[in-house]
């Protein structure tokens, strides 16, 4: 049995009227890809923002090394480890490629705090690593808003990439990439959770989801109705039945 990580427990958000979220259970386990699937608007960025702090959960728990973090600000869950894209990607568009990375480590690195030094330099080298490892050593210096849409996406993982961490949460991470870029990104995550990262990531594209993910959560209307392997999920007719039905970007 693998290590859980992190779990969420009867996780539930309501906003007003509407139950985005209805007591949702999952456990992410260390080196296991999951798979956030459903149609538009099942309840997948909610649970995303309700593990990284950015939204407070209505009922229900959330789980790191098996410590509750519901309440905790989303800077203080990023420092315990748990990074994450979103799919609008964030970057500071006119700072370069390499400070959008600097920008995304934790405030222990800074070279001016007690120890620091080391770790700064040592975060400096993380940081050029992680550009190498997604292709964009030389556009280092580029501004963010001189990249190309693919590179974008490349920038928004080396800036998960650098901060070390061992749990990433991904927000259709790889979408409206052309075939060749989707590979490139496909095999970096594979090299990640190779060395012992684990990912949770929501996606839409059935390629993309049967490539990576070790087990897909589907979710709608915020319950979660099925969580398995790739194979029984993505056979189950009703499952497909619900989620072509509804999806804009089943694609
Ligand atoms: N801040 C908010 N205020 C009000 N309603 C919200 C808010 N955030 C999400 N919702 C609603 O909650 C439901 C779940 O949204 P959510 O974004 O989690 O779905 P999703 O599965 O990520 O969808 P998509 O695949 O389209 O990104 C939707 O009906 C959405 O309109």
């Amino acid at each position: 049995m693998s290590n859980v990580l992190l779990s969420i427990r009867g996780l539930s958000k309501n906003f007003g009227g509407l139950a985005a979220v209805q007591s949702v259970d999952m456990d992410l386990q260390e080196g296991v890809v999951t798979a956030l699937a459903g149609p538009n608007g099942a309840g997948k960025t909610t649970i995303f923002n309700l593990m990284t702090g950015n939204l407070v959960a209505s009922a229900g728990d959330v789980l790191l090394h098996g410590k509750s973090i519901i309440g905790k600000k989303p800077y203080r869950i990023a420092q315990m480890g748990i990074a994450r894209s979103f799919q609008d990607l964030r970057l500071f568009t006119h700072m370069s490629v390499r400070d959008n990375v600097l920008v995304a480590l934790e405030p222990e690195s800074w070279f001016w705090q007690p120890g620091g030094k080391a770790a700064w330099h040592k975060r400096l080298e993380g940081v050029e690593k992680a550009l190498e490892r997604t292709g964009l050593s030389a556009m280092a210096d580029k501004r963010a808003v001189d990249l190309s849409y693919a590179e974008t996406k490349f920038l928004s993982l080396a800036r998960i990439l650098a901060t070390g961490s061992k749990i990433w949460l991904l927000d259709e991470p790889a979408s409206g990439l052309d075939l060749h870029s989707r590979n490139r990104f496909i095999n970096i995550l594979r090299e990640a959770t190779a060395e012992g990262v684990t990912i949770c990531l929501i996606e839409h594209n059935l390629d993309v989801m049967t490539q990576l993910a070790d087990r897909i959560a589907f979710l709608d209307q915020g319950k979660k109705l099925a969580e398995d392997v790739p194979d029984k999920v993505l056979r189950d007719p009703e499952l497909i039945a619900i989620y072509f039905g509804k999806s804009q970007s089943g694609n």
